[in-house]
């Protein structure tokens, strides 16, 4: 299977903080790479590399093959990015929002049917502004997902949800999985890791700890003791 996501070696600096100390992990076509790791482990940073949005002190990030700093529109509209905050305009209803992004792209997904399958449609004549943090939640993994995307990063997105909307989003990483899209999801979240990982990585400290299919880290006694292990010097 091709490795989509190469992340080498990859060190940072925010003054005195070691944000990361020689992370080294990769992340393959059609399968769901969970990282897990403490508060302050140094994903968002890694994460935003892939994204192009942050540039690496040292080490080396391949998404597609290609160095997405200096990637091009063509690179960047096959990534899908869902970012914490959204970065969604606030005066938009989420429909009219996602139609507008869809145009950005050659091949873009079916609205509706994106607005139907993580239930958008109940709030659709509200702008983004007055949505509910899950709300808001759901309008940006669909504009992550609406140009159908070769490789999906995702950092946190069943957080604030409730059960059905979790679920329903859950199977809706599952099926794009099953397009072949790489999709890397940082979580917090060992159910969710359990449910739709097929490989994760725990890190720590800015390093990686363990790497494997959830069995492989789970180890026989589950992720979740597992990970409290692996991660225990920590706090
Ligand atoms: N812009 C910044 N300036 C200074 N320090 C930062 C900055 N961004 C992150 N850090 C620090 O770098 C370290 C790694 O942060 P990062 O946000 O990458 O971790 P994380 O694993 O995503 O955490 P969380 O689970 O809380 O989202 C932390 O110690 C954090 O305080």
């Amino acid at each position: 299977m091709t490795e989509t996501v190469v992340v080498r070696d990859l060190r940072h600096r925010y003054g005195s903080t070691q944000a990361l100390a020689g992370m080294t992990w990769s992340a393959r076509a059609g399968e769901v790479t969970a990282i897990l790791g403490p508060n302050g482990a140094g994903k968002t940073t890694m994460v935003e590399m892939a994204e192009g949005l942050r540039r690496p002190a040292e080490g080396t990030v391949r998404v597609l093959g290609e160095d997405p700093w200096h990637a091009c529109a063509e690179h960047r509209a096959r990534v899908g990015v869902m970012l914490q905050d959204g970065g969604l305009p606030g005066g938009t209803r989420p429909s009219r929002l996602l139609t507008h992004l869809s145009r950005m792209y050659a091949h873009p997904a079916d609205v509706p049917t994106l607005v139907q399958r993580l239930g958008i449609g109940d709030f659709d004549r509200t702008t983004m502004r007055r949505l509910s943090g899950g709300q808001r939640q759901r309008v940006a993994l669909a504009a992550a997902l609406v140009g159908r995307p070769q490789v999906l990063f995702l950092d946190e997105p069943t957080a604030g949800l409730d059960p059905h909307a979790r679920r329903d989003v859950w199977s809706l990483i599952r099926e794009t999985r099953e397009t072949g899209t790489t999709v890397v999801v940082t979580t917090h979240s060992f159910e969710e890791a359990e449910r739709v990982a097929d490989r994760v990585v725990v890190v720590a400290r800015g390093r990686v700890v363990a790497d494997g299919t959830v069995d492989d880290v789970a180890g026989g006694r589950g992720l979740e003791e597992s990970y409290f292990s692996l991660t225990e010097d920590v706090r």
